[in-house]
């Protein structure tokens, strides 16, 4: 999408910052949000008057240190500007003089997914597995498809809602453009990492996100998170002990063994180690779709308080729809 194209969809081109500006954004003193391979993020504050016409808002601020991944930059940059989705992270602006290289996103208050991961609710972590294979979908979809490669609990941003956005596609793949190699060992199938990489490979990683979103914990080996599972619950081929996998807050909040079995058998079922036998994006968001929650708990709230409450993570409604 160009930018034009976007000025008439309503949608607002990132727009080009000068370093200048941005370090006149960053907040002081510096609050540092993170670090990852491509740099340092800080947080900083767009104000109400900017030249712009950008709505006020907190940005975070990706500032490439280390090497320089300009490889990765432009394909963040050019996926972000032309794909659309309410859970794909929105790309503010950027800076780019040649020497250095940033990025500027919304804020997402609650961090990654991996540091929430222990303290979700069933109706919020059936919404996160509907929302990622909902966006792997409009990914696969697109011509050439994109494949994102690196779904993961770390590239999961979620706002103040919870509500998670996926971010982090200097990795991805867009037809023949984009690194040969990319991927986590464990939680990218090895077709991404060694550089052949499908759309099966994000079928994958949504089967061990799955996993992880049920056990309600990240293994720092994610290859041991799927036999761990598949030991615990298998029995002569079949998904049975549930429990052993499943922390009780998801089972006193709304997740049927029913649903839980069903959930765990799809996910070992993306993450199959041969290709041919794992399921169709399509067939993964049917199926999710079919998971519900149980009637008398059909509402389900996380606040900040919750997120320290050992024993009763989610606040739940009865009633309210
Ligand atoms: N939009 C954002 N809002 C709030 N925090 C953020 C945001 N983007 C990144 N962060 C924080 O900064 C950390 C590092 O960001 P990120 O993983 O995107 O960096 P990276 O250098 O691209 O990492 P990678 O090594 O995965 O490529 C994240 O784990 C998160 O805690």
């Amino acid at each position: 999408m160009t930018g034009a194209e976007m000025e008439r969809s309503g949608r607002r081109p990132p727009v080009k910052f000068l370093f200048s500006e941005l370090e006149e954004y960053e907040n002081q003193p510096p609050e540092k949000l993170g670090q990852g391979s491509f740099g340092v993020v800080f947080k900083g504050s767009i104000p109400e008057k900017n030249k712009w016409g950008l709505p006020a808002q907190e940005v975070a601020i990706k500032v490439n240190t280390g090497t320089k991944k300009k490889i990765e930059f432009n394909m963040e940059r050019s996926i972000l500007e032309s794909i659309e989705h309410k859970n794909i992270i929105k790309l503010v602006g950027f800076a780019d003089d040649n020497n250095r290289l940033c990025l500027v996103y919304e804020y997402m208050r609650r961090g990654t997914l991996k540091i929430n991961i222990s303290d979700l609710c069933w109706p919020k972590t059936l919404q996160i597995m509907r929302d990622m294979a909902s966006v792997i979908f409009h990914l696969h979809q697109q011509d050439p498809p994109i494949i994102f490669r690196d779904l993961k609990s770390e590239n999961i941003l979620m706002n103040e809602n919870f509500d998670p956005k996926l971010s982090d596609f200097g990795l991805a793949k867009r037809g023949k453009e984009g690194l040969k190699f990319g991927g986590t060992e464990g939680s990218s199938d090895v077709t991404a990492i060694h550089g052949s990489a499908t759309p099966l490979c994000d079928i994958y990683s949504i089967g061990i996100l799955i996993l992880e979103l049920l056990a309600q914990k990240v293994f720092r080996d994610r290859g041991k998170l799927l036999a761990w599972v598949r030991g615990e619950t298998l029995v002569k081929g079949k998904v049975r002990n549930v429990k052993r996998v499943l922390r009780k807050n998801l089972l006193t909040s709304g997740c049927t063994v029913k649903n839980a079995r069903r959930a765990i058998k799809l996910g070992i079922q993306c993450a199959s180690y041969k290709n041919n036998d794992r399921p169709t994006i399509q067939y993964i968001c049917k199926e999710l779709s079919k998971l519900g929650v149980m009637k008398s708990l059909t509402s389900c709230f996380l606040n900040f308080f919750d997120l320290f409450t050992i024993n009763c993570n989610c606040v739940i409604s009865t009633g309210a729809s």
